[in-house]
């Protein structure tokens, strides 16, 4: 069994777009294959679930469906900062009960993936962030880098926090939110000079929304 924390270089760049690509990828290799979304923030009610859109997306990727309750253990309402909205709803995210619905979804696959909230330091309460929780998860990490003008400096800055955490980043991958970015292949070759782990592929913007698409361009870190 392998699983892996997915960070990226903020909200909306492309972690969930990339986590469903990957786990497309496993699938196509033959693998059992579930995503997991901690914590997510921003909800509605959906023909009788209240349901966040990365919960969804993710759900419709996965092998098979793991239920909620481990693959969203926390559904905030509000698309805000978690903490802010945690503390809105009168929500204790406990970490215990995260670790155990991983640990859940780990005896049911070959491969895990957990996606963050936001980028890799997005606070969970006053002593606690997402960076805690790729920590305590143990994880080897992959960072998508959204690729847009900042990305760079995005991109480098949560390789240095997730190497402080003691956590190896086992690669990164390239994905084409904006594909009005100039320069991408310039880009492109300044980060993969200054990232300290490989790439495993470029995601190329999907004008379908279609995360399956790009599965064949992802290299998966998994053993042969
Ligand atoms: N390669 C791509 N091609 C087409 N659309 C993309 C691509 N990457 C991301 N998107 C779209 O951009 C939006 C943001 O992507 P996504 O939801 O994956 O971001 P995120 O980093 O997971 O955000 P959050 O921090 O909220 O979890 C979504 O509408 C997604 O479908
Ligand atoms: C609502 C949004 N799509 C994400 N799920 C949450 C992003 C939190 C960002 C917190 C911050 O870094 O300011
Ligand atoms: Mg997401």
């Amino acid at each position: 069994m392998s699983a892996f924390f997915i960070t990226g270089t903020d909200t909306e760049i492309g972690k969930t777009f990339v986590t469903c690509t990957l786990l497309h990828a496993a699938r196509a290799r033959g693998l059992t294959a579930l995503g997991m979304k901690p914590i997510a923030a921003g909800a509605e009610m959906v023909n009788g679930e209240f349901l966040n859109e990365d919960a969804a997306r993710i759900r419709a990727a996965c092998s098979f469906d793991p239920g909620l309750a481990l693959l969203n253990p926390y559904c905030l309402a509000s698309p805000i900062a978690p903490h802010i909205a945690a503390t809105e709803e009168g929500v204790t995210l406990e970490t215990g009960r995260i670790l155990d619905a991983f640990a859940a979804l780990k005896g049911k696959a070959d491969l895990v993936l957990v996606e963050g909230v936001g980028g890799f330091r997005v606070p969970l309460s006053d002593d606690y962030d997402t960076a805690d929780l790729a920590r305590d998860l143990a994880l080897p990490v992959i960072i998508v880098v959204g690729m847009r003008l900042g990305c760079i400096n995005h991109a480098l800055l949560t390789a240095e926090a997730v190497a402080a955490r003691g956590l190896k980043i086992v690669g990164w991958v390239a994905n084409q939110v904006d594909p009005a970015m100039l320069r991408f292949d310039q880009n492109l070759e300044a980060l993969k000079a200054r990232m300290p782990a490989p790439l495993l592929g470029v995601v190329r913007f999907q004008a379908d929304g279609n995360a399956a698409a790009a599965a064949a361009d992802l290299r998966l870190p998994l053993p042969a």
